[in-house]
């Protein structure tokens, strides 16, 4: 078990940062779940975790150690893509694929083929199946293979970016209940991504929404969905479907009657006011969202978001956009 930080990172693709200055904290062993629309900046986050994406600022720390340094060998942060197809080598049997990624010289001789038959088992696949192809199996089945290879590599955090959208919308629900049962049963820390948030709600512990590559709130599965703090969470819980169309849903819902933001460009202040119903769009009045740029609260209370009215939302002292 390990705890993964985020540590003040920021990602810069040119002259576009698509990643800024976020710091998150995965406590060891629980799920956060990471939702935002389109371009927010989610893959990246977790493509910086394991080395894929050019870290400008900031660092990933795994309890306490910048992974960075870690040096090379065993791969502590392992990735679950979301193209099941396109993450295994379609030459190679599942059963040498999952071998491959197994940490070099850990197992030798029949200990291989043991391993190799303990993780399939452990993704519900027949271990008889190790010498088929990967174009002999479903979507769902090599996504089952996709975490099996992960797995295999002994992680201490498993990152899933996307991992059921790709899929049929029958298979979705069986992905997701076995990755659930597999975090539980290995005590995983654990990064979720998706669009979706009913998705997000049934696997995590906590949920972090992600705007304009910021952290934009953060809190308890429960705290955040039962009273969100920050205009954007609550208009993608306003625009998500209900839980079960959600799940089976292929698409993840857009926010509503809102022009996605422009990232090469964010604006100054807060970089949801543009959007906001509670902002100078509305109330010209509020200026201090387009001169101050809102902070993620410090504090130790578990529920944050990065709003300057939050507290006054918090408090029913105001609501949002046709209600006030
Ligand atoms: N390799 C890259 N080179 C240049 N720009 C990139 C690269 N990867 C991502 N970006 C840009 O960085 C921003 C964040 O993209 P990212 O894929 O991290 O967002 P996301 O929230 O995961 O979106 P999606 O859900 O669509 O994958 C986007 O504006 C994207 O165009």
């Amino acid at each position: 078990m390990s705890e993964l930080r985020f540590d003040g990172l920021s990602v810069k693709y040119g002259g576009l940062t698509a990643v800024d200055q976020v710091s998150l904290t995965v406590p060891s062993g629980s799920v956060v779940g990471l939702v935002g629309e389109s371009g927010s900046g989610k893959s990246t986050l977790a493509r910086a975790a394991v080395g894929l994406a050019p870290v400008s600022e900031g660092k990933v720390l795994l309890d306490g150690v910048d992974v960075s340094r870690s040096g090379r060998g065993r791969r502590p942060i392992q990735m679950v893509f979301q193209d099941p197809y396109a993450s295994l080598d379609p030459r190679m049997t599942i059963g040498e694929s999952i071998a491959e990624a197994m940490p070099r010289g850990l197992f030798r001789g029949s200990a291989r083929g043991q391993e190799v038959a303990r993780l399939l088992e452990l993704v519900n696949l027949d271990p008889d199946r190790s010498a088929v192809l990967p174009g002999q199996l479903s979507g769902g089945q090599r996504q089952r293979i996709a975490l099996a290879r992960a797995l295999a590599g002994q992680p201490e955090v498993v990152i899933a970016d996307e991992i059921t959208s790709a899929l049929d919308v029958s298979v979705q629900g069986a992905v997701l209940n076995l990755v659930r049962d597999v975090q539980t049963r290995l005590g995983l820390t654990m990064l979720f991504i998706s669009h979706n948030l009913a998705v997000v709600r049934y696997i995590s512990d906590y949920i972090a929404v992600m705007y304009l590559g910021r952290i934009v709130e953060i809190g308890t599965v429960d705290g955040l969905l039962a009273d969100p703090l920050h205009p954007y969470t609550r208009e993608l819980l306003d625009a998500a479907p209900s839980r079960r169309s959600a799940l089976l849903a292929a698409e993840p819902p857009a926010v509503a009657d809102s022009e996605p933001a422009d990232p090469h460009q964010p604006p100054a202040g807060c970089r949801f006011h543009p959007r906001c119903p509670i902002g100078p769009l509305v109330h010209p009045d509020r200026t201090v969202c387009v001169t101050d740029d809102p902070a993620l609260g410090t504090s130790d209370r578990q529920h944050h978001a990065a709003c300057h009215f939050a507290p006054a939302l918090a408090a029913g002292a105001i609501q949002i956009s046709s209600q006030e």
